[in-house]
């Protein structure tokens, strides 16, 4: 038996899965667009509002295979298919990306860039965090730059990691959901003064749609 086909035989680690859900992309480039999303459980980088903490612990979610979540993830009609978590990039994503694409899927992924990029992506979103720094080679393969402002100092911040982007990438600011009374019209002034960046809001907790 060949080296290849040997390989080819040995199954492809299992992930562990939170929740999974057919919804509307809610932020950023996509918003609006049909996507099944799979969240997977596990993320060390500990952001103080995040709001899905739930997803942390790894172990507390159930490992499912690979070709389980593509049969999810294609039980719908849409094909777009957002990976994110927890944060996602603590595995090897390469597995589930090529059974995606194998299976006629668009793979999209919420990442924070604070672990390498594996896998094979048609939409990379990275969200970078002060609490666990992304990798410059992350940032450099992003489609879309989404950066949470909690506070008036995170405009500078914003601009740290666009000068980390390349040329065509998208540039959005998000506000915090907690602090958006406070930060939307901060943000509304710096997009009005700096247009290369866009607003992003969470439209689906607006919607009330997961
Ligand atoms: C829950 S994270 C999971 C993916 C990855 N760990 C990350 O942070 O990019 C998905 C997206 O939600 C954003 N997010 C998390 N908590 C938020 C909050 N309280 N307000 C606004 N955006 C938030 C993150 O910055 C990220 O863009
Ligand atoms: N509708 C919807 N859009 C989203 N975009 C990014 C999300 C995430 O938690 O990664 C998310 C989410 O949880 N729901
Ligand atoms: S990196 Fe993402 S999942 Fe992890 S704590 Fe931050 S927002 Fe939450
Ligand atoms: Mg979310």
């Amino acid at each position: 038996m060949s080296a290849a086909s040997a390989a080819a035989e040995v199954p492809a680690p299992a992930l562990p899965l939170m929740e999974h859900f057919y919804t509307i992309q809610g932020e950023g480039y996509n918003t609006g667009r049909a996507a099944y999303f799979i969240r997977l459980g596990g993320c060390d980088v500990g952001c103080v509002w995040c709001d899905v903490k739930e997803s942390w612990d790894a172990e507390k979610h159930p490992r499912v295979a690979v070709s389980d979540l593509v049969a999810l993830a294609t039980a719908h009609i849409g094909r777009n298919v957002v990976i994110t978590g927890g944060e996602p990039l603590m595995y090897n994503l390469g597995p589930l990306t090529q059974a995606l694409h194998a299976a006629g899927c668009q793979n999209w992924i919420e990442t924070s860039g604070a672990y390498p990029l594996t896998g094979g992506w048609d939409w990379i979103c990275v969200s970078p965090k002060k609490f666990k720094a992304p990798l410059p080679e992350t940032l450099r393969h992003a489609h879309e730059l989404k950066i949470v402002v909690f506070n008036k100092s995170d405009f500078a911040w914003a601009e740290e990691h666009a000068a980390q982007v390349g040329p065509e990438c998208r540039l959005y600011l998000q506000p915090e959901w907690s602090k958006a009374p406070q930060m939307m019209p901060l943000i509304v002034e710096y997009v009005k003064n700096n247009p290369k960046w866009q607003v992003s809001l969470q439209t689906h907790k607006f919607l009330d749609i997961p």
